[in-house]
């Protein structure tokens, strides 16, 4: 694709159609492969295309996943550099398909370099260890896939392949890693999607005898966990397919009883979504079909009534107190929907192990080449906590892409002092990954870590804060309207998320109690699922009733599931750094899943998302082939005939075989340690290189045939020679035969020569047996050595895992034990300015209480003075009343004397 002549994105999308037309998948897009799903069965994946393919360079053969493959297969011999190959792609753009491709052809030519230094090792049920490798996927797709709007056989999980190789190409081991299992699958689907393939291959494919061992009904509309979804695929036989699942757990070599184990595991699933439920009263559930529940404790070996107990009325502990706490219908329905995801993430992630187990072989003096299958980013109408975290693992592995393809590339022009004008590729994902994964300061997992052991802490307190701390600080973190999620910039584009429930998510509590009982179980695969869950260090009366718990104590730190991810993707980049990468990168070219139907806008909404636009800039603008001086000269200084005779330096000489061969200057570059070309350049070189490479061997092959005649030729002479000095003898001989002297020689020759030979022989036979001996000694020395060594370097493994995690967790850890010790100073300041404060208030409460003290004496005073008053305003009153009624009968007598002045005036008057 970097060679077409008009390079954009309608270009690049014409140019993938036309191919896919006429069924030519793959595509070569400068460090790209790009796979278009052709959504039916190429006749590109035999023998003989996996013959073809072997050993040839890229240019050589059309593009192909087996040349990529080919690639990083004869990289890894040449350089014994560990080698990846990254598979990303949306749901259903072929990744598992072509990730099978890969490792059907590792095993192929594998197998081929064991078949001719006898070394394939068959297993004890007659299986080579390639056919383990190959067998392993249907379990893990039986397992782990299952059908959904996209995809019929959807793998809901990521995972990393390694296939360990020695240095002569035979496989040595393999392992298996997986990611995010989509565990809420188990307990409900969209109505036009299935559950995992596991259950109604079960249900279908089981014997009588296993179906009754594990009281099963035959038909998927008996379980409530099936029965409101699709029943079947089309063109998929669930019976068939149970068989070959039967027949690859063979072949991966467990027994009949690890696979019953298994499958009863399954069943009791199945019958943990059949429980139902009523209220008893609104805080208290109850079970209304208790022989069923009876079903799921006999299948998971615990004791029904105590499992009943432990669901309805679990013992927790408040305080140092144990109390019994009633549990709604609804809370019931919960911890058995936990306790079905829990069982199915555990024991999927059990038989990942018991493969592995399989699969390991010595890791002495090995590379390996991993493949990555894994989804690719996702938008979806709402996006949750998992969307977060595969867009996030998304974001890291463009970001391993970025390194290697943009930042490697110039860097490496800056190095070799190469003109080059810098291209900003605009794609810095740095700040949305800090934005999700830092510790400080906190992003979205540390706050939502925080959150989940905060006291009264929820889904919008979580929020809330995460806007706090985010909210105008990041370019790339905005607040949505309603304060119900957050959105976020990717690299591909900008995506919301609502936060409905990440806490529980973050957190993923099961019932304690019935965690007890598990742990305990009798039946040994059900107690090794949940091995990490308890280790008992002394026994504690929960229920006082009859039975004991033991007490829990995890082995473990607890791990939220965001702390988990984040280490699980730090251990693969870990993995991915230590490689040389390649990257296929797949294409859902219709929504119809129909072959011969190519979507234009599709397509390029996911060429835009998958950095392969921008990748084919680079390619295109850059000089994407490279040769140290000394392999340049050792390849192609034969295609020039005219250097001159001794040391040259090696840059000098490259320019010089460049100037003589010819070709235009902008075609390639000269820098100090390597010469550049652009694409296509090198291949043409390459073509001229074979032209007089043939030329040279068909001279060399007549110049050998000549020598090897004439030394026929000298023999033949010498032979006749021979024959005529043998004749001669002879005649000597026949002459002298009769002579005594020459008889007694004769005879006494051999004796002489037989009795030195004899002591010889003796001695010879001595130091043989010796070293025998010596050589017995140290191979056992040896062999013993090998294993401990083996020992060693898996437990180097295992610790540095272990190790990787705990660093993680420390580091975070760290981080909040900062924060809360910066916390712990301001509080203690703030204790101490209130201790201040403190004893200023008591201070001012003393002088207030003087004066309060004064107060009262001085109120007491004025109310004795008061009274006092009181008292004389009586006896005035009382005088005043007195004296008002003196008045009162004066003014009568006045009144009297008045009316008597009157009359007696009048009188006078008469008179
Ligand atoms: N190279 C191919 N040849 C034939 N069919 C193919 C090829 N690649 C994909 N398909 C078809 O497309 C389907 C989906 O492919 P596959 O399961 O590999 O997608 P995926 O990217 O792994 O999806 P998911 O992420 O959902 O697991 C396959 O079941 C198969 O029918």
């Amino acid at each position: 694709m970097a060679e077409l002549t008009f390079l954009n994105e309608a270009s690049v999308v014409h140019n993938l159609a036309t191919r896919y037309s006429i069924d030519n998948i793959y595509t070569y897009s400068g460090l790209f492969l790009v796979a278009v799903n052709p959504y039916k069965n190429l006749p590109i994946y035999g023998l003989d295309t996996i013959n073809a393919y072997k050993n040839k360079h890229r240019d050589e053969v059309a593009p192909h996943i087996y040349s990529i493959t080919d690639q990083a297969f004869r990289n890894m011999l040449e350089t014994y550099e560990s080698q990846s190959i990254l598979v990303t792609g949306e749901s259903g753009a072929g990744k598992t398909e072509n990730t099978k491709k890969v490792i059907q052809y590792l095993a192929a030519i594998a197998s081929e370099s064991n078949k001719t230094s006898q070394r394939n090792r068959p297993n004890g049920k007659g299986a080579t260890f390639e056919q383990q490798i190959l067998q392993a996927n249907p379990i893990l797709e039986a397992f782990g896939n299952a059908q959904t709007v996209r995809n019929n056989n959807s793998s809901r999980f990521g995972k990393f392949i390694r296939i360990e190789f020695n240095k002569s190409g035979q496989i040595a081991g393999a392992s298996i890693y997986w990611y995010l299992l989509e565990k809420s699958r188990v307990i409900y689907q969209n109505s036009k999607e299935r559950n995992y393939h596991i259950f109604y291959q079960l249900v279908r494919g089981a014997s009588k005898d296993l179906r009754e061992a594990l009281i099963l009904e035959p038909d998927v509309m008996s379980y409530s966990y099936l029965k409101n979804a699709n029943k079947s695929i089309e063109g998929v036989d669930d019976k068939e397919e149970f068989k070959n699942l039967l027949a690859s757990f063979k072949i991966m070599g467990l027994s009949s009883q690890e696979v019953n184990d298994i499958l009863r595991i399954i069943s009791a699933i199945l019958h943990i979504g059949n429980i139902q439920l009523g209220s008893e009263s609104t805080d208290q559930g109850r079970v209304l079909n208790i022989p069923q529940l009876e079903r799921v404790a006999h299948l998971l070996g615990i004791h029904s009534d105590q499992f009943m107990k432990s669901l309805l009325k679990p013992r927790v502990k408040a305080g140092r107190e144990w109390v019994t706490q009633s549990r709604s219908a609804e809370q019931v329905r919960h911890s058995l929907d936990s306790l079905a995801k829990s069982l199915y993430e555990r024991i999927f992630s059990s038989i990942v192990n018991r493969i592995n187990q399989t699969l390991e072989r010595s890791s002495d003096n090995t590379s390996f080449i991993g493949v990555l299958d894994i989804a690719g980013f996702e938008i979806f109408q709402t996006n949750s906590f998992e969307q977060l975290c595969i867009n996030y693992t998304n974001e890291k592995l463009q970001q391993f892409f970025n390194h290697h393809m943009f930042v490697l590339e110039q860097e490496e022009y800056t190095r070799e002092n190469i003109e080059w004008k810098f291209i900003d590729f605009g794609h810095d994902l740095q700040p949305t990954i800090d934005l999700i994964e830092k510790s400080n300061p906190m992003g979205v997992f540390s706050c939502l870590d925080e959150e989940c052991v905060m006291p009264r802490a929820t889904d919008q307190s979580f929020t809330e804060k995460l806007n706090n701390l985010w909210s105008n600080k990041s370019t790339k973190f905005k607040p949505t309207r309603l304060n119900q999620g957050f959105l976020l910039t990717h690299y591909a584009a900008e995506v919301e998320y609502s936060t409905d429930g990440w806490l529980e998510k973050n957190k993923d509590p099961m019932n304690e109690n019935v965690v007890a009982l598990l742990v305990e179980s009798s039946e040994t695969l059900v107690r090794h699922l949940f091995s990490d869950e308890a280790e008992s260090i002394g026994k504690e009366e929960v229920d006082l009733g009859r039975s004991q718990h033991r007490n829990r104590v995890k082995k473990g730190i607890f791990r939220t599931v965001a702390q988990r991810h984040k280490e699980q993707l730090a251990y693969l980049m870990a993995q991915l750094n230590a490689t040389h990468p390649h990257f296929v990168r797949c294409i859902v070219p219709n929504d119809q899943k129909a072959p011969k139907q190519f979507d234009n806008m599709l397509v390029l909404d996911q060429l835009r998302c998958n950095g392969v636009l921008e990748g084919i800039r680079i390619a295109r603008t850059g000089y994407p082939n490279r040769l140290f001086f000394s392999e340049f000269r050792l390849r192609y200084e034969v295609l020039v005939s005219n250097m001159p005779k001794g040391y040259i330096e090696g840059q000098k000489a490259s320019e010089l075989i460049l100037k003589n061969l010819g070709l235009d200057e902008n075609l390639y570059k000269v820098g100090l340690t390597k010469v550049f070309f652009k694409s296509g350049v090198l291949a043409e070189l390459e073509e001229r290189r074979e032209a007089m490479v043939r030329d040279i061997i068909t001279r060399f092959q007549s110049t050998a045939r000549g020598h090897l005649q004439r030394i026929k030729v000298r023999k033949q002479l010498f032979k006749s020679q021979a024959t005529q000095i043998i004749k001669k003898n002879l005649q000597i001989y026949l002459q002298l035969k009769d002579d005594p002297w020459w008889k007694l020689y004769i005879k006494t020759r051999p004796m002489l020569m037989a009795s030195r030979d004899a002591g010889q022989t003796k001695a010879r036979d001595e130091a043989i047996k010796k070293l025998e001996t010596a050589m017995k000694s140290i191979q056992e020395e040896k062999a013993l050595l090998e294993d401990k060594h083996i020992e060693a370097e898996q437990q180097v493994e295992k610790l540095n895992k272990e190790l990787e995690g705990v660093k993680l967790l420390v580091l975070d850890k760290d981080e909040i034990l900062k924060r809360s010790q910066e916390q712990e100073a301001a509080l203690e300041e703030q204790l101490n300015t209130s201790l201040e404060d403190l004893d200023r208030l008591e201070l001012q409460i003393e002088e207030l209480l003087e004066a309060k003290k004064k107060v009262t004496s001085q109120a007491d005073l004025w109310r004795k003075e008061l009274e006092n008053g009181a008292v004389l305003i009586g006896m005035l009153e009382k005088e005043k009343v007195d004296l008002k009624e003196r008045i009162a009968q004066l003014e009568q007598e006045l009144e009297l004397i008045k009316s008597q002045q009157v009359k007696e005036s009048s009188a006078s008057e008469q008179l």
